[in-house]
């Protein structure tokens, strides 16, 4: 959601280990040709190959091997992993851009849809009106290999209501509670080496704190926080050594954002902090490195339930070091480095992806700065 509850890769235009005029994506298709050498670790083996691959017409000649000559670009290289998404219903949201780019940096995408939303983004990705969004640098389209009901909020069967279980919105889905969904996982591929969080509902967001009731509170923790603790615990056993996980969190969890109301606030503030704790314990568990990125606002789906998501794009826009518009392919495409091999060494972070809004004290219109 939004900065709230609630994307195209440039950063993956660095191909693995090819020249830096040519295209990650364009390049994918020869170095699969060469997987077996390459291996899933990526680039860590490539300065001790050599081959050729075809770029439209002409064919370029890759020659990195080590002492003959350097390298250009680091690859993002995902090829030969597998991706969980939670939380994608649309193409507006961060979940989509993440796994765009994951996609582009060669990983099969599978993603956990909110079951109420499951309809109708099935029907339009079957229908194409996604087809546009789907694009991926090279051209191809982003191909989704298994679609998932998953409604976060319940672990397991005998968490869910009868109120829930006979809603006509869940009655035509099945298995999507947190443990159900990972037991399909693993009945269909068996493993995962990345899980994404792209997931945030808190129903009274729109209330101050002050105005907040006890369940609203608990609804925006266990839809927006807990959420993650229980994907991760489920996950975790099928989750492949040496993979990641990250979530999506908003600096409303450090300072004040006034009409992020609803214990939302609370909600991404327990995040970060459980994003410390996990890393610890799924580390020594799994060896899996555990992130969160702090994004700046984006108009989502969730994000405009909140009401004022427009002033706040606007606000970043204004007042963030960098004053250019945020994408929510830049979200991804930093989220594609924190589950890469590239970022092997960390864990345990809050990752700003927000323009550099978060370093700022003060607004430039403030008296103070612009006298
Ligand atoms: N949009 C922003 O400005 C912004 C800024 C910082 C962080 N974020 C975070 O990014 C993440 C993605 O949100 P977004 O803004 O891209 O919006 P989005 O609407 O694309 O994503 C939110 C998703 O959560 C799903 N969802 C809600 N309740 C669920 C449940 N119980 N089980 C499973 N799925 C559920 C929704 O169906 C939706 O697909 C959220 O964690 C949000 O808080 C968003």
């Amino acid at each position: 959601m939004a900065p709230c509850a609630a994307a195209d890769a440039q950063m993956l235009a660095a191909s693995p280990c090819i020249s830096a005029s040519q295209s990650m994506l364009a390049s994918r298709a020869a170095v699969s040709r060469i997987s077996p050498a390459l291996g899933t670790s990526g680039f860590a083996s490539c300065p001790r190959i050599a081959y050729s691959r075809p770029l439209g017409s002409s064919s370029v000649a890759v020659r990195a091997v080590s002492g003959e000559s350097t390298p250009h670009g680091l690859p993002i290289d995902l090829r030969g992993k597998r991706a969980f998404i939670a939380g994608v219903a649309d193409d507006n949201g961060y979940g989509w851009a993440i796994a765009k780019a994951l996609a582009a940096a060669g990983a099969e995408i599978l993603v956990g849809t909110w079951v109420p939303a499951l309809n109708i983004f099935e029907t339009s990705l079957r229908r194409g009106k996604f087809d546009e969004s789907r694009k991926l640098p090279d051209g191809s389209l982003m191909e989704i290999a298994k679609v998932y009901p998953l409604d976060a909020v319940y672990d397991s069967p005998e968490d869910v209501p009868e109120e829930v279980k006979t809603n006509k919105r869940y009655s035509g889905s099945s298995k999507w509670t947190v443990k159900e969904a990972a037991e399909s996982v693993k009945e269909d591929f068996g493993s995962i080496d990345i899980l994404v969080h792209s997931l945030a509902n808190g129903p009274e967001v729109t209330k101050p704190l002050l105005e907040t009731s006890r369940s609203g509170y608990l609804a925006a923790m266990s839809a927006s926080s807990y959420s993650y603790v229980s994907l991760l615990q489920h996950f975790l056993p099928i989750m492949n050594s040496g993979g990641a996980s990250i979530s999506l969190t908003y600096i409303a969890s450090e300072r004040t954002i006034p009409g992020y109301g609803g214990g939302m606030s609370s909600a991404k503030a327990a995040l970060e902090s459980d994003t410390r704790v996990l890393a610890f314990e799924a580390g020594r568990k799994g060896n899996i490195r555990v992130n969160t990125i702090s994004a700046g606002p984006l108009g989502s789906r969730a994000a405009k339930a909140i009401g004022f998501i427009e002033k706040m794009i606007e606000y970043s826009y204004v007042n963030a070091p960098l004053e250019k518009e945020l994408r929510a392919d830049e979200v991804g495409n930093a989220a594609a480095f924190l589950v890469s091999p590239l970022a092997s060494a960390i864990t345990g972070s809050t990752v700003y992806v927000d323009n550099g809004l978060n370093t700022m004290a003060i607004a430039v219109d403030s008296p103070t700065v612009a006298s």
